[in-house]
């Protein structure tokens, strides 16, 4: 039977452990109460969730973190304005596709006074970036890691032809679990022929092909995205900040690619970077040659848990 597509506000499916109306035990895994593949999304409504204080805010709109009275579970509340009609379709379509562990899931949405609210799974530890600019640069091995982490999620979501089209350090999200995962489906989209051709996204991670004329997307322009913010998160640095969108297209154009500063690291390192940030697409190594890196292999048969690494950012 194909797995039952949920809507929005709908009940969560009887029998699942969000269900009932009890206060969740403190030793429930929230993880375990987001709708797995054919359960539908919770029924959530505005005078259920308690505020708890203001996580951040983005093109789309706000994001709060939230109590569910009934259950206790912490979420991320998003609020997307109504304006942005299109990019709220696309992103609760996606949301509700998408099931992996490398991808912040949805517990449902609902509106409210106007707007429409996604409640999304709590990532206590926030983004990439908030990190890197609170605790300095992420080391490098570290940052391989996490490296691992997202080319899963983009190739989970390159096997739905889903391109996120938005990749960048605070689209990517860190939990006290060690758990790392790709968000903000606001400007992504499902395609069958795996190209898309629609000009979108963060002006500053923008691959080449896509301010050329011919302006395509496939999934290696999210690894380009990948590359940028690989560099970004170890060094601290945004690769091209201030620069306005004629300049980027100048500059990316005619440039040489983006490289990691000479002798801070290891050759490996540098040679991975290198793969995600070729300038000819078709050049461009793929999630799964990345993945199949020497340097991606050491870390993966040495173990990817950021759990240490998550320990070390709690205040
Ligand atoms: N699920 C979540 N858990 C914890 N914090 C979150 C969550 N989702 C978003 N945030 C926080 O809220 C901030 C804003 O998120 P949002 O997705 O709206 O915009 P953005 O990615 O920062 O910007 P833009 O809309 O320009 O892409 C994030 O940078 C992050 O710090």
């Amino acid at each position: 039977m194909p797995p039952k597509k949920p809507g929005l506000g709908l009940s969560i499916a009887p029998g699942s452990a969000s269900a009932g109306s009890g206060v969740i035990a403190d030793t429930t895994d929230p993880s375990d109460l987001l709708p797995h593949d054919g359960e539908d999304a919770m029924k959530l409504k505005d005078k259920d969730l308690e505020f708890l204080g203001e996580l951040g805010a983005g093109n789309g709109g706000t994001v709060s973190k939230v109590r569910h009275i009934p259950t206790g579970i912490i979420m991320a509340r998003k609020n997307i304005m109504v304006s942005a009609e299109r990019q709220l379709k696309s992103e609760l379509k996606i949301l509700h596709i998408v099931r992996s562990d490398y991808i912040v899931s949805s517990y449902g949405a609902f509106s409210h006074e106007g707007a429409i609210s996604v409640c999304l799974e709590y990532m206590d530890l926030g983004s990439l970036d908030n990190i890197y600019h609170k605790k300095g640069p992420i080391p490098e091995v570290t940052t391989v890691k996490i490296a691992v982490h997202v080319l899963r999620g983009l190739l989970y979501l390159s096997e739905k032809s889903i391109l996120h089209r938005d990749i960048k350090p605070s689209n990517i999200l860190v939990n006290s679990k060690g758990q790392v995962k790709i968000t903000d489906f606001g400007v992504s989209k499902q395609v069958l022929d795996t190209i898309a051709r629609t000009f979108t996204g963060t002006q500053g991670y923008l691959a080449p092909e896509r301010i050329t004329s011919e302006n395509s997307y496939s999934v290696t322009s999210d690894v380009w995205a990948l590359g940028l913010s690989l560099i970004e998160i170890s060094t601290g640095k945004n690769v091209y900040p201030l620069l306005s969108l004629f300049e980027m297209m100048t500059y990316v154009q005619e440039s040489e690619p983006p490289s990691l500063p000479p002798g801070k690291f290891t050759p490996m390192f540098e040679d991975l970077v290198s793969k995600c940030v070729i300038k000819d697409p078709t050049k461009r190594f793929s999630p799964e040659d990345l993945l199949r890196h020497p340097y991606c292999m050491d870390v993966i048969a040495d173990g990817i848990s950021l759990i240490e690494w998550a320990e070390s950012l709690k205040d």
